[in-house]
This record gives C-alpha cells, structure tokens and sequence, in this order.
C-alpha cells in the first residue's frame, strides 16, 4: 500500500484515510498514474491506467482547458471574440452571465480571457461552491478578488429557491438593458435549470418547485422535465435570448444531458424550442398531474402560443457546445492508444435501467475476453454476440449500431491488450433504502454479472486480466463522497470470502456501504469535485494475463 501511495493512487487509499472533497487533482496526483504502471505488476497496472484514462476525460472538459480552446480575444484596435474560429466583433461593451454547477470555473476562465474588455457579469452557482472549491484547493475556479461578475448561490438541493431567483432576476435586467452594440456572452452547464427560475406571473416560485418536485419523483425524464419548465418561464425556452435582442448573444455549453440538445440542457435559454405547449400538456397527462395544476399554471398554459417562437428569431444568437461526454470520451481514447490499448468508443449515450445497462456491460465483457483469449471466439462468441445485439435493441440506445460497433470489433488486433470507453448516464429504480450512486451500483451489477459469468466459462475471463470503472465526471454519485467504482470478474468471491454479499447490498440499493467496506474501500472512485459535469464515463480494459 505504501508504494501505491508514493505513486499517487488515491483509488487504492482507504477509505478512512480520504479526506472528502479535497481537490481531486492534487490527490490523483499530475504523474503519478504513469509511474505506478511501471511499478506495478498483473491487475494494478489496468487498474492505474483505468484511472488515469477517465482523469484525463474528465480532465479535458474541465473549465480551464474548455474555455481556452473554445475562446479567444484578439486584435487591439478593433477586438473581436473567436468562438471556435467564428469571429464576433467587440462594437461596444461586452457582458457575461451565466448558471449551472460548472459556472463559476468557466466564469474565472472566461474572465481571465476577456481582461478588461469585460464590463460586468453575474453568475447564478450551487449554494456553497464557492466556500466547497475554497476547501478543496481549487483556486483557479474561483473569480479573483476584484472580479466584474457578481456571484448569486442559490438552488439548494437542485431546486430552485428565492436565492436562485434573486440571480436569474439580475440576469433578466442585464439581458433586458442591452443594445444592438453590445455583445453577451452566455455560460450554460447542466443544473442551469435550477439556477434560473423565472416563472412567468402569476406562477409563484414554490408551484412551479412543487411541480418540477412532482414530475421529478414521479420518473419524468430531463426532457420531459424541462420541456414543461420551459413553458412556464420567461427565460428558459430561447426567453433569455429574446430579451438580450438585439444585442449578440454567444452561449458556450458545457452539456449534461444525452445527445447535447441546445433547447433541453439548462432548459435551452438561448436555443429555439423545438417544443410546443401541446407537448407539454401531454407530459402532465402522462404523470397525471393535469388535473390537479395550480390555477396559475393553468392561466398560463392556456394563453401559451401554440407554436414555439419561429428560429429565424434567434438570428443574433450562436450556440456553442464547447465541452461534452463526447469530448471528454475522445480525449480518454487518445490517451488509451497512447499507452498501447486498441481501443473503441461505444456510445457516448448509454442510458437506460442500471440492471440492463450492466447485462450489456457483462456480456460485452464476455466477448472482449473471448477475443483476447483466442484463438476463436466459437459457438459461445456466436451466443454472446446474439445477447448484445438483443440487448442494444431493448435499450435502444440513441445513435448506437451494436452490429457496427461488432465488426470493428473484429478489426481490433487481439494481441493488444483492449480498451472500451463510453458514457452516459443510466437509470435507478430505488427499491431500497441504501446509500449509493449509478455508477456504484452499475459497478456493483457490472462483477456480479461476471461473477456469474465466471461459473459458466471459467476458461475465457479466467485467462485475462480484466478492469471496469464508472464514474461520474463531476466526481460525485449520488448521495455519497466516491465518483464511482471498480470492479473486476474476481470482486464478488473475494467480498463473499470477506462475508459481504453483493447481491443483499443490491437488493437495498447499498452499493456504497458494499464497496466502502469491501477492502476497506479499495475499490471505490474518489476523485472529490471535478467542478465539471458531462454525465458518466465507463473504461473496461482487458488483456491476456501472463499467468
Ligand atoms: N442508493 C442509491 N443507489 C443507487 N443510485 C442512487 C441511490 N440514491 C440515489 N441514486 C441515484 O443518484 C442519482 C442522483 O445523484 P446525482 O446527484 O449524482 O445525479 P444527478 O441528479 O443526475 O446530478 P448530475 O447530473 O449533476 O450528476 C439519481 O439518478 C438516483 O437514482
Ligand atoms: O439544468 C438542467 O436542466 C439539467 O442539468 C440538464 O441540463
């Protein structure tokens, strides 16, 4: 353990040792994940290279390195800002707002870009992150003392509040003064729906709360949620774009949600709505909640246009997605090939129930052994690619073709050791009253799966070395200090040699206290805040083991 230690591995430190959100950078350490694949032999190494793989997904859609790229000032005498190489120019005076969890680091990096060419901005940021990021070390998130923007924190629990209003009113007023010189730049990341409620009158701020509650717990998915927020609010919806008109309005967007819809993350403030109040009508009979709608939400529905505002309207509005799963997945590749790993992206959009999210995992697993194992897969790789196609239908994955992803499977050199990326987020049906996130229990779901597996063909996953990791890019999984887990075809004998029994810890959605007494947490992901969020990213690596 010391030697892990010297080599920066916080995954491999005990759980009593880890201090909770401190910065994860200074804990997973610049070098030290490299190093330890010298040092360490058989799983250790897959198991480094799996955290050093999703640290540098994470890594590469963290604010700073997202803004610099994204963004740049150039020229003096006429400045212009270059936004992916589209160049807007600086007539008059340049404004920032923004809202979400990732704000405040994209608003210190932004600021730090524009200098004084910046007149003022306002940020609506979790309640806490500045006093949380201060904790952590992680200073370069943070505005600089005599910064433009002026902070809002509010949104405790990721509800909107009478805090977070306070913002999103001081966001309208910005918006409404502009004129057709001056330009404003827009910072959107995921929980940006929270951050700026503005219910249109007369909705009062806790109905429109106690509806998104409602919707929340009765399964509505992020879509369904924000296409009903965005009819009762005068800023989501494209509404923030509106009244900045006709100022130019540039909005970089950190996505948090599956296949990067302008008009869904955050609630699409600056996007055209592709949605209509019928769509929402539809949603609230569907959760069976149209009949018991306050009257205010039903006055405001009801005089609603019935077609979304046409998009020729956001003519002086530009949309940029600058950080997202699929970013962060490519950069994990490059790096992946960089230390000798044939290896493929699934899907950034991997959604759907954990239960079948896991079966596809296990059996992809499965699969990815048979081809390393070699020399021919034979009748069980015929079986296991029959479950894989069957399952990808059943999940249904957006823009996921299992046959395609298949064959270049096949094309993959089987003696290289193997590496498979992907991301996304799945579903939990709470049945229990346990403590844990979707990506432990994805992990959890991921080893019993080949623990089982194991009893049938001992001889494939028995002659490689195999490594899955879920995390969550934002460094926490639901309710609980880890980001993820670990998991590996042995995990669930050793736990029950260990008298811990992985499948009772499931039954109760326990996967956190499973794997922080596992070992004594050895298995566990913890990163503390990345001060980023694109959803989930899994790595499984597998090789021929020496043995
Ligand atoms: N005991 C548990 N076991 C498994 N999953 C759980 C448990 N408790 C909560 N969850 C899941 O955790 C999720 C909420 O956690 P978290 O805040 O990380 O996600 P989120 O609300 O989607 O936010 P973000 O998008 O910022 O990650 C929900 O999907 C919920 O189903
Ligand atoms: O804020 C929101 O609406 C969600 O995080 C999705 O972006």
């Amino acid at each position: 353990m010391r030697r892990l230690e010297r080599c920066g591995l916080t995954a491999l430190t005990t759980l009593k040792e880890l201090p909770t959100k401190t910065s994860w950078l200074l804990r997973l350490g610049g070098l030290g994940c490299l190093r330890t694949h010298q040092c360490l032999p058989g799983t250790m190494s897959l198991r480094e290279h799996a955290l050093s793989l999703f640290r540098s997904a994470v890594g590469t859609v963290r604010p700073a390195p997202m803004l610099k790229r994204a963004l740049k000032l150039q020229g003096e005498e006429c400045p212009q800002l270059l936004v992916n190489s589209r160049a807007f120019p600086l007539k008059r005076d340049l404004y920032l707002v923004g809202f979400g969890k990732a704000v405040l680091g994209m608003a210190a990096a932004a600021e730090e870009i524009l200098g004084d060419h910046l007149v003022r901005g306002i940020v609506s940021v979790p309640l806490g992150i500045q006093e949380s990021l201060q904790r952590a070390g992680m200073q370069e998130m943070l505005l600089k003392p005599h910064s433009r923007i002026q902070v809002f924190e509010g949104a405790r629990n990721n509800l909107p509040d009478s805090e977070a209003l306070k913002g999103a009113n001081a966001i309208r007023e910005l918006a409404e003064g502009l004129t057709a010189d001056d330009l404003l730049l827009v910072l959107i990341s995921g929980g940006g729906s929270a951050l700026l409620p503005a219910p249109i009158p007369p909705i009062l701020l806790e109905e429109k709360e106690q509806l998104t509650k409602m919707l929340a717990s009765r399964g509505a998915a992020i879509q369904e949620l924000n296409t009903v927020r965005k009819m009762l609010s005068l800023l989501k919806g494209g509404g923030l774009a509106r009244l900045a008109y006709p100022a130019q309005v540039v909005s970089l967007i950190l996505s948090d949600v599956i296949g990067d819809p302008l008009d869904i993350i955050a609630s699409g403030p600056t996007a055209a709505s592709s949605h209509s109040v019928q769509d929402c009508l539809q949603i609230l009979t569907k959760y069976n909640l149209l009949h018991s709608l306050p009257r205010s939400v039903q006055t405001v529905l009801s005089s609603s246009a019935t077609k979304p505002t046409a998009s020729e309207h956001y003519s002086h509005v530009c949309n940029v997605i600058i950080g997202s799963n699929t970013l962060a997945l490519a950069e994990a590749k490059r790096q992946a090939e960089g230390l000798g790993y044939a290896t493929l992206i699934l899907s950034a959009a991997v959604c759907g129930d954990v239960g079948c999210v896991a079966e596809l995992y296990c059996q992809l697993i499965r699969l990815l052994c048979l081809h390393t194992a070699g020399p021919a897969e034979g009748p069980q790789g015929t079986e296991v690619r029959g479950n894989l196609l069957q399952l990808a239908a059943e999940l249904d994955i957006p823009g996921l073709n299992m046959a395609e992803f298949l064959q270049a499977l096949q094309g993959l050199e089987p003696q290289k050791p193997l590496c498979i990326l992907a991301g996304g987020e799945t579903t939990v049906q709470l049945q229990g009253t346990g403590k844990g996130g979707r990506n432990q229990e994805l992990a959890l779901r991921v080893g019993l799966g080949l623990h089982r597996a194991r009893g049938v063909e001992a001889s494939s996953l028995g002659r490689c070395d195999v490594i899955f990791l879920s995390g969550g890019t934002d460094g926490q999984d639901g309710p609980t200090e880890a980001a993820g887990a670990f998991c590996s075809p042995e995990l669930v004998a050793e736990a029950l040699q260990e008298g811990l029994d992985a499948e009772t810890f499931l039954s109760n959605n326990d996967s956190y206290a499973f794997f922080s007494h596992f070992q004594r947490g050895r298995h566990l992901l913890v990163t503390g805040l990345t001060g980023t969020n694109v959803m989930d990213v899994q790595v499984i690596l597998i090789r021929a083991t020496d043995r």
